[in-house]
């Protein structure tokens, strides 16, 4: 019977990657990408801006909207000072049964806490069942159309704090119309466009980075 993609990219990593070193998984994933098939990972080109985010922000708590097979989360991850935390929430469970495989692979299940549902009904759920008080960083890349009513209610469930740091992809490519006129407009953020391409491709994309000033 037929493999789907995420299941070959995974067999990819399997085969290409060590185990334990989440760069070669980064890379194994990048190569198949590259040059077997194209999929929605963030991919190296914004990868690169999410790792200086990270590396700038340093944070103990992290949450990632939308995991797909993985590849973002490792990138997180393997940044990640010992004790810090990184949930990461996937819709898909093929796509989250294919991510466990791929986490554990780079040796960082540790450090990730991937939970399987919808955003909008784990993020009402933060406090009471991960113990969270605040998100650091926040890494948005799960349904387009989700951003803004995702960001308002991290907002109104108490989960940012003054400094607390959102970087949304895809704000181009496919576009986060209503979440960019929201961030860029209100008093609540600071925000700053990171613009790059589309992942493995020559299309523009970009970053956006907003800093919650509480
Ligand atoms: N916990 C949760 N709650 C709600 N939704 C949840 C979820 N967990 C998952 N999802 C559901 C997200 C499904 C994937 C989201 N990502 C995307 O849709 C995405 C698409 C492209 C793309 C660009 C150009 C093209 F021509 C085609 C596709 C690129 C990207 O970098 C993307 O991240
Ligand atoms: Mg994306």
């Amino acid at each position: 019977t037929q493999t789907t993609r995420p299941q070959r990219m995974l067999a990819a990593v399997q085969k290409n990657a060590t185990r334990g070193d989440p760069r070669s998984v980064v890379k194994a994933i990048d190569q198949f990408c590259r040059q077997k098939e194209w999929a929605m990972n963030v991919g190296d080109e914004k990868g690169c801006i999410l790792d200086s985010v990270v590396t700038e922000v340093n944070p103990a708590t992290v949450l990632e909207l939308g995991t797909y097979c993985g590849y973002s989360t490792v990138r997180i991850a393997s940044l990640l000072p010992s004790n810090a935390k990184l949930i990461t929430l996937e819709f898909n469970p093929d796509y989250a049964a294919i991510a466990r495989q791929v986490i554990a692979w780079a040796g960082l299940e540790d450090k990730v806490q991937l939970v399987e549902g919808a955003s909008g009904d784990w993020i009402p759920k933060m406090k009471e069942k991960f113990g969270i008080e605040t998100f650091d960083l926040v890494f948005l890349d799960h349904w387009k159309d989700r951003y803004l009513p995702d960001t308002k209610l991290m907002e109104e469930c108490g989960l940012l704090r003054k400094g607390s740091i959102l970087l949304a992809d895809n704000v181009i490519c496919p576009g986060t119309p209503d979440y960019l006129e929201y961030i860029r407009n209100s008093p609540r953020y600071k925000s700053q466009y990171f613009k790059s391409h589309l992942e493995y491709t020559k299309v523009e994309d970009g970053l956006e980075k907003s800093v919650f000033l509480g």
